[in-house]
């Protein structure tokens, strides 16, 4: 099954128990507009490389589109419109005034000098100039992207549009109009959520053991974050390998290993012992953080997931089949588009700051950010019990309310 059949799945369920209107379930379905470009870049070795990037806007019936943009070497436009699905419900999720869009470029960085990912950075927005900006759609981070690239892409629709554009993108370092706070956000929502799940299952924080796949943006945040409540870290994940200490492992510790590492990888971190990667998702746990990609818990792998609560920091880490598991299970799953929203609703309070061009304090924003997201989970949290369907239909019927009161004062259906 594709990523975007996948993704209909529990959208399809919430349709269902919440009988929503099959014209506002029709125009849900399919993303608004999507195009594809090919970039030239000028190699170090003085060779020309074509390379194709996407971008989709999936839905603008809440505002502008807003989503990140990926660099990898599996990007392809049926991911591209399965992210900028999930950014619109995300968005609709957390009660932020944005569609949902996503880009991404088919590369691997890991080949790529400085200057030819600058190149092919300014390349790629060059070419989707036109669908993008500050009203119409604002990319931030993703996999493999971060402040510098936002800089570059800034700096380079700036140039395009002849005036300083900070609002046309977020994730940008503070120089150049970041918000404090944006770096750690999506971990800080995802273990916010960690927080809330801990509380319904009546289990304490303090001590709580977790497993943490992926050390990248969202990952290392996730482990930090929850290293700071008091959680003990006992396994942590990247793409090269994995690490394991019952006694727990101190993240900060392994950032500055990581910081100067191999590949920036965890592997051999001499305060753990080196596992299996795959292992991560089965240690016997408290809480699972899948924070690395799409399709990591699958119906081969979900049998043998022990943890009590999986909190989903990566998008769509969990395949439907596997969720039918775990569900049986009893696992109690905070799904993405709920647990990861703590990064665009920072993206947010970023865009609103440079909008007014008056800056927040850290403070100002972390706990507006943790309010929005108690926020959420509580209004899941209470549909999952009217409704009786997991908290990843009920994230899908919070969202598609929102979207079905919006469409239907645009007149849409
Ligand atoms: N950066 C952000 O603000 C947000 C990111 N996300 C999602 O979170 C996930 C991670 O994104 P970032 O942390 O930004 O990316 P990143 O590029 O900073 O880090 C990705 C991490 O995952 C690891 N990884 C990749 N494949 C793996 C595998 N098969 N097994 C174990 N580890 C693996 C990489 O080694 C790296 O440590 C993605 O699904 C992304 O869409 C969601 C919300 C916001
Ligand atoms: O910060 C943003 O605008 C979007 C982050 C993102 O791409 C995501 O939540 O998947």
């Amino acid at each position: 099954m594709g990523l975007i059949e996948q993704s209909m799945i529990p959208l399809n369920k919430a349709i269902k128990a919440m009988k929503l209107d099959p014209g506002a379930a029709a125009i849900i379905a399919v993303p608004e507009k999507t195009t594809e470009v090919h970039i030239p870049v000028k190699m170090d070795n003085g060779k020309v490389q074509v390379f194709t990037g996407y971008r989709c806007q999936h839905s603008t019936i809440m505002g502008p589109a807003k989503g990140g943009v990926r660099y990898h070497t599996a990007v392809n436009m049926d991911e591209v419109k399965t992210l900028a699905f999930w950014m619109t419900c995300k968005c609709a999720v957390a009660g932020l005034p944005y569609g949902g869009g996503k880009g991404g470029i088919i590369v691997d960085v890991t080949k790529l000098s400085e200057r030819e990912l600058e190149a092919l950075t300014r390349g790629y927005i060059d070419k989707i100039a036109g669908v993008i900006g500050e009203k119409k759609d604002i990319p931030a981070p993703d996999m493999n992207t971060n402040a510098k690239i936002m800089g570059w892409m800034m700096d380079e629709y700036s140039k395009i549009t002849g005036q300083y554009e900070p609002g046309f993108i977020t994730g940008k370092d503070i120089s150049v109009g970041g918000s404090l706070g944006r770096t750690a956000a999506t971990g800080r929502g995802v273990v916010t959520a960690a927080l809330e799940a801990l509380k319904v299952k009546g289990m304490k924080v303090k001590g709580a053991t977790a497993a943490v796949q992926g050390f990248g943006n969202v990952g290392s945040w996730t482990a930090k974050l929850a290293f700071d409540e008091g959680m003990k870290i006992v396994a942590i994940s990247d793409v090269y390998g994995a690490i394991a200490n019952k006694k727990g492992i101190d993240p900060y510790k392994l950032a500055e290993y990581t910081a100067t590492s191999k590949g920036h990888s965890v592997v051999g971190y001499p305060d753990a012992d080196p596992i299996d990667k795959e292992l991560v998702l089965e240690q016997k746990v408290d809480v699972l953080f899948p924070c690395a990609m799409e399709n990591q818990i699958t119906k081969d792998n979900a049998k043998k997931i022990k943890a009590t609560i999986i909190c989903e920091g990566a998008n769509g880490p969990t395949t439907p089949e596997a969720d039918e598991i775990l569900d049986k299970k009893g696992i109690f799953v905070v799904p993405d588009i709920l647990a990861n929203g703590g990064g665009v609703t920072v993206s947010y309070f970023e865009w609103v700051q440079n909008l007014y061009r008056f800056f927040w304090s850290e403070e100002e924003v972390k706990n507006r950010q943790i309010d929005m997201m108690v926020k959420a989970f509580k209004e899941v949290y209470d549909l999952t019990l009217e409704y009786k369907v997991p908290m990843r239909v009920a994230a899908y019927i919070a969202a598609l309310k929102r979207l079905a009161v919006a469409m239907k004062f645009r007149g849409m259906y």
